[in-house]
């Protein structure tokens, strides 16, 4: 079995070694490379995984995951080019640097594949799109599609619509959660018991996701449905035009897409 290492074990990292063992991956072929000690011990007591130096881990490794925050890509990659090799797939999970950045780093033929995660990978309902840099082969492709499906969904995209597809399902877990905790405030001013508004919120969230999947019903169907002439919900729905919450959305994930683009710039 090939070794993978993770290097950055923070939130996203963290996510996707914990799929990988829940995956059934023998952790004598995984690698975490974490600087520090204290964060290091942490992940080897709840993982029996081996952490070591990023140079130590990328050397070993066939395939290398990188989980950084983008602003600490560079500087990451200038410490482990030397121990890379040609035939090494790297996998980026960071939001906004490109595969040419990333190419221009590395000795020439590491295989780049970029790739757009999100949180729900925690519990194996992750979305992840999954784009090759200009040295990858089908091979390096499919393993890197294979790592991420060990945690959810993976769709291939060409590079160009990364940041696109950063503002819609690697930043969304984050909207749906500000959408609950909305509601859950709001049935609190509307007198009931937080446990109560927090337990109906998420179920009527889950149950909407789980029609969405199973039905395969378009949402404004499903939201026709609901929607009874003259009733609640069509009252509902006009304060959130009136509040223009749909053009807040847009602009919303149009500032999503343009941080991830200034992010492959560098600031
Ligand atoms: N969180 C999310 O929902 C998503 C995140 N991503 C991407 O994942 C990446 C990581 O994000 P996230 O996990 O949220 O951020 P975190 O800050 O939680 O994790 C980054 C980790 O990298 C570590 N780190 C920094 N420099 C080095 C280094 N030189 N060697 C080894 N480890 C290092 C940090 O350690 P320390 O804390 O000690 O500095 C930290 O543990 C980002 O690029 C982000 O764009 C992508 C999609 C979704
Ligand atoms: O907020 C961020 O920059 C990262 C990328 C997508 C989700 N979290």
């Amino acid at each position: 079995m090939s070794q993978t290492a993770i290097l950055g074990a923070g939130v996203m990292g963290e996510t996707l070694l914990s799929g990988l063992v829940r995956a059934g991956r023998r952790v004598d072929n995984l690698l975490v490379g974490e600087k520090r000690a204290e964060r290091a011990r942490e992940l080897e007591e709840r993982y029996g995984v081996a952490v070591v130096g990023n140079v130590e881990a990328a050397a070993k490794a066939d395939t290398v995951a990188i989980v950084v925050k983008p602003q600490d890509m560079g500087d990451l990659l200038d410490e482990i080019s030397g121990s890379l090799r040609p035939g090494q797939l790297l996998v980026s999970l960071a939001a906004g640097i490109t595969t040419a950045f990333i190419e221009s780093r590395v000795p020439e033929g590491v295989a780049v594949v970029r790739v757009m995660p999100n949180t729900p990978a925690l519990v194996d309902e992750g979305m992840a799109a999954v784009s090759p840099g200009s040295h990858c082969s089908e091979e390096h492709l499919a393993e890197a599609e294979a790592l991420m499906a060990s945690v959810g969904k993976v769709v291939r995209i060409p590079e160009r619509q990364q940041d696109a597809v950063t503002a819609i399902s690697g930043s969304g877990p984050a909207y749906i959660f500000y959408v609950v905790e909305s509601m859950i405030e709001a049935g609190v001013h509307l007198g009931l018991p937080r446990n109560t508004s927090t337990d109906l919120v998420i179920q009527t969230l889950v149950g909407s996701a789980k029609m969405l999947r199973e039905t395969g019903t378009h949402p404004t169907v499903l939201r026709e449905q609901v929607t009874s002439p003259a009733g609640t919900t069509a009252a509902a729905l006009r304060e959130l035009e009136v509040h223009k919450v749909r053009a807040a959305f847009l602009a919303a994930m149009e500032a999503a897409r343009d941080r991830s683009r200034a992010l492959a710039e560098g600031s």
